[in-house]
């Protein structure tokens, strides 16, 4: 399971008792997620969900807690920072950056049908709506330069198929990167899988893990989020499912003309983006008690992407 680190009911008791929400009445690590350090928290005033920051610099941690206030205020269904009696939401506990939220409800779903994806991309549209006009900026840490230099680094682990594939990809990178920077930009979430929507029966109640967020395309979102919703079990993007997502997020943001032109390049981008974290992933955690994500799914859609057949509906 991945609790990084671990934490004693003592050093939880004392780190809890400034936010002013009753006593502990129990905790748990949580097994699911692959990057941070979470556990479900009781206390007398409700249920919270407490993060230990495992990646990254400290400093970015104030562009997060930030964004989840505006995204909190435009009432969007997504966990906040809450504050201490004194007013305080960025905490330290056992030397991590750590966060109080509220625990959202509902649960992850693992087979998405086109009414989910439907809502996946109304509420990315609302998302990207809410901060196209006053964008914070963070650059993210993932990527394209990132991915040209980890790429290239990678490509000698990987056999012939392989390398022949992401080599392809990575030059593509080279050539598109001017354009793909050049279009319409607003914070975006850069993780929005089905492990990160919670779901009560089919109305999709919230969006977590926010970590990953920063400044970017908004197309680059949509397209990790279609790879991930809307992909069969053999990499393929599933027609009814795509054009549900899409055909929702363009009633509320159309898309331009560059990002149609950039779609089928944009899908394979966000595919190298996880089956590069993926595989450095697995490297690094390999035979420890650590969630590790198959990084073979993103090599089958990226191959998969080399054709695409759902265009962006940009005329909506
Ligand atoms: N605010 C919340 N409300 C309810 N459940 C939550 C909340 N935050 C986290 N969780 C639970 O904890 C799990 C792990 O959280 P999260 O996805 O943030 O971890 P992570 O390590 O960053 O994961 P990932 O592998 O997606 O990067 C989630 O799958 C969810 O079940
Ligand atoms: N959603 C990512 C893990 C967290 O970034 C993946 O499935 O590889």
């Amino acid at each position: 399971m991945s609790v990084f680190t671990p934490l004693a009911r003592p050093e939880l008791e004392t780190f809890l008792a400034p936010y002013g929400l009753g006593r502990l009445l129990d905790f748990q690590g949580i097994a699911a997620g692959s990057e941070n350090t979470n556990f479900f928290i009781s206390l007398e005033q409700g249920e919270f969900v407490l993060t230990l920051v495992e990646r990254g610099p400290v400093q970015e941690m104030p562009f997060f807690i930030e964004l989840l206030d505006v995204l909190h205020e435009a009432d969007l269904p997504v966990p906040y920072a809450l504050r201490t009696t004194d007013g305080v939401a960025l905490r330290e506990l056992a030397g991590k950056p750590a966060l109080l939220q509220p625990r959202l409800a509902g649960k992850h779903i693992k087979e998405a049908n086109a009414q989910h994806c439907a809502q996946v991309g109304e509420l990315l549209g609302h998302l990207h709506l809410a901060t196209q006009a006053n964008m914070i900026k963070r650059k993210t840490d993932r990527g394209l330069d990132w991915m040209l230099e980890e790429g290239t680094q990678l490509l000698s682990h990987l056999n012939a198929e392989q390398s022949d594939l992401l080599q392809r990809a990575l030059d593509e990178i080279t050539q598109q990167k001017t354009k793909i920077l050049a279009l319409p930009r607003a914070n975006i979430h850069a993780d929005l899988f089905r492990d990160n929507a919670m779901f009560e029966g089919t109305h999709l109640t919230g969006l977590i893990d926010f970590y990953n967020a920063c400044s970017g395309p908004m197309l680059y979102d949509v397209a990790i989020a279609l790879n991930d919703w809307c992909s069969d079990d053999d990499g393929l993007i599933d027609g009814p499912r795509a054009r549900a997502l899409l055909g929702a997020y363009a009633a509320l943001r159309p898309f331009t003309a560059a990002e149609a032109e950039l779609w089928p390049t944009m899908l394979r981008v966000a595919c190298v983006r996880f089956w590069l974290s993926r595989l450095i992933a697995a490297e690094s955690f390999a035979g420890q008690d650590v969630l590790i994500h198959d990084p073979m799914e993103f090599q089958q859609r990226l191959a998969q992407r080399q054709k695409v057949s759902t265009p962006l509906p940009f005329a909506l």
